[in-house]
């Protein structure tokens, strides 16, 4: 497909439009539109296990499936590590691997995918530390033995190979792993070896990411067909090192059968980038393109209502407003000229006391109230709560909230309210449980007070008045900074102002994570301070959408 360039963009020369794949066939939209989808499902084991019955009572031999997999794991497996032929220097190549068999299906895989790479040239050794197994899995352990692959005698050997990949547990896993099986996967992950764990790392539970006694502490996890809901938790982060998914052809209509509407979603690209950039009407004037007011600031911490401005300003909101206390004014206008700023009344430590009456918060598509604003601002927030006006409520706006009578849950008008855990926990004491996952925390509280709940955190979850939940799977610790939450809510606070939609949130919270990403490659996790970060949201943004169109 020949592309023009226009602006530094590619495009497409015949529609102008800035993703030229549309023109590619039919059927390969279909496969491309198939493997999007997949990317945004998230299932629990008891799910997976749904989907895989009706894919076997459909026909599909579970040997088969086992086969298929297990090949597309060797495969990809190969690719990470190409075999050590000795004709090549090249590269990170490595001829001994290490494979970990369990006694069910995560066994078995691991066994097809041992049998796969001997094959492909590969130095292989077994270790199976648990003689029961499923039939399937004995199956292949003795077809394995019959072509004299060696099976180890003792798994502290495993630290003496170049890869060690783990099949010992899967979705399976149902107690605390315990004894020598303990000892033997702490002594792995003292080791430098790497380790590419078939499904999920062996001791992360399938649902909530909690390690079950112990757990594999992976380099790569091949997440088998559908993402795991414990891959995507906090939790679960140092275990699961590098995840991608090996996507084995599971039919969509068995995945929709048994998740219904899916009540949680992971938030990709593509979905993303469906809100992003947000269109503007060729005709539009600056009062159709949303006007924000941001609520902010005090003498103490000054500089964060210019984080929230930054954030809106780089989501092209027509009108910007910006309320401070009045001696942070002219510092204000001269960091933010485009916006109004507007004086207001102020307490003796210099935060805001009160909302001029003159100051009309119907008029504004969406208020952003909180960031700086100290915890004696508690008119400011009866204010905003009385008023009709879509709300983002964040730091010190959050304390306020603890204390406040519930009159404003189930508000007509929508209330993102946007906690870290701390505040979360001083919200919704009740729902702040560890047994509970952060995606079924914030749904409760969702539901609880109807309102948008964004839960921040490594993976930062969404959940919406209807209790379905978005998770945003990519981010960076280099986010973990003082301000860099001031910046998201600008974002929200922008973006929401434009489109009213709930959507506008997720696509905050993945622009936001991708931004930090796209810093901290050009200048390390360090340089991720928040004022280089609102200045590349629209870099990172437009490197991503350039991406996208010559991919
Ligand atoms: N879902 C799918 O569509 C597919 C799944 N496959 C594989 O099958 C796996 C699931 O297989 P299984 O259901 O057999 O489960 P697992 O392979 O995870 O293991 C379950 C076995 O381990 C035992 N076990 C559980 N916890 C233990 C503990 N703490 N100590 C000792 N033994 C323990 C159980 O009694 C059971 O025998 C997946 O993770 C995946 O690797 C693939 O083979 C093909 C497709
Ligand atoms: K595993």
């Amino acid at each position: 497909m020949p592309e023009s360039i226009l602006s530094g963009i590619l495009v497409c020369p015949i529609c102008m439009s800035a993703f030229p794949s549309h023109h590619i066939p039919r059927w390969q939209q279909r496969v491309q539109s198939r493997k999007t989808r997949l990317q945004q499902f998230v299932v629990t084991a008891q799910q997976m296990q749904a989907i895989e019955s009706r894919i076997f009572a459909s026909g599909m031999p579970v040997a088969a499936l086992m086969e298929k997999v297990g090949g597309l794991i060797a495969r990809r497996i190969q690719a990470l590590y190409p075999c050590d032929d000795r004709r090549s220097v090249v590269g990170h190549r490595i001829s001994q691997i290490g494979v970990l068999v369990g006694p069910g299906h995560n066994g078995g895989d691991a066994l097809v995918v041992a049998r796969e790479l001997f094959s492909r040239g590969y130095r292989v050794n077994v270790f199976r530390p648990l003689t029961k197994a499923k039939s399937l899995t004995q199956d292949h352990f003795q077809y394995l033995q019959s072509l004299g692959i060696p099976v180890l005698e003792n798994g502290l050997a495993l630290a003496n190979q170049d890869v060690i990949v783990d099949g010992l547990f899967g979705f399976g896993l149902e107690r605390p792993i315990e004894g020598e099986l303990k000892t033997l996967l702490d002594h792995i992950n003292s080791v430098s070896v790497p380790v590419v764990s078939i499904d999920i790392p062996s001791g992360l539970h399938c649902d909530t990411g909690q390690v079950l006694g112990t757990a594999i502490q992976a380099t790569h996890t091949l997440c088998l067909g559908l993402w795991k809901s414990g891959l995507l938790q906090d939790s679960a982060l140092d275990y699961v090192g590098q995840a991608s998914l090996i996507d084995f052809d599971i039919p969509l209509k068995d995945i929709e059968a048994v998740l219904g509407t899916p009540d949680m979603l992971r938030i990709t690209s593509q979905s993303a980038l469906s809100q992003l950039p947000l269109k503007r009407p060729p005709d539009t004037h600056k009062y159709r393109q949303g006007h924000a007011l941001l609520i902010g600031g005090s003498q103490r911490y000054a500089g964060s209502i210019v984080l929230v401005a930054r954030g809106a300003r780089a989501t092209g909101v027509g009108m910007l407003s910006i309320a401070v206390p009045q001696s942070l004014k002219s510092w204000v206008v001269s960091q933010v000229p485009e916006a109004l700023v507007i004086g207001c009344p102020e307490t003796d430590a210099g935060a805001i006391s009160h909302l001029p009456a003159e100051l009309l918060l119907e008029q504004f598509d969406a208020v952003a109230y909180g960031p700086g604003v100290t915890t004696e601002a508690s008119i400011v927030l009866q204010q905003v709560l009385e008023s009709q006006c879509p709300l983002v409520l964040d730091a010190d706006a959050l304390s306020l909230l603890a204390q406040a009578e519930s009159t404003w849950h189930h508000r007509s008008v929508p209330i993102i309210l946007t906690p870290h855990p701390g505040e979360f926990r001083r919200l919704f004491p009740d729902f702040a449980q560890a047994s509970l996952t952060k995606a079924e925390m914030a749904r409760r509280a969702a539901q609880e007070v109807g309102a948008i709940v964004l839960l921040k955190g490594a993976r930062t979850v969404i959940a919406d008045l209807d209790g379905s939940v978005l998770v945003n799977p990519e981010s960076t610790p280099a986010l973990a900074r003082g301000g860099s939450g001031d910046v998201l809510t600008g974002l929200i606070g922008g973006l929401f102002a434009q489109t009213q939609k709930s959507e506008a949130v997720g696509a905050a919270v993945w622009w936001h994570a991708q931004a930090g990403r796209f810093v901290a490659q050009a200048a390390t996790e360090m340089g991720v301070d928040p004022m280089t970060l609102s200045e590349q949201l629209l870099p990172a943004l437009q490197s991503i959408l350039q991406a996208e169109a010559s991919s």
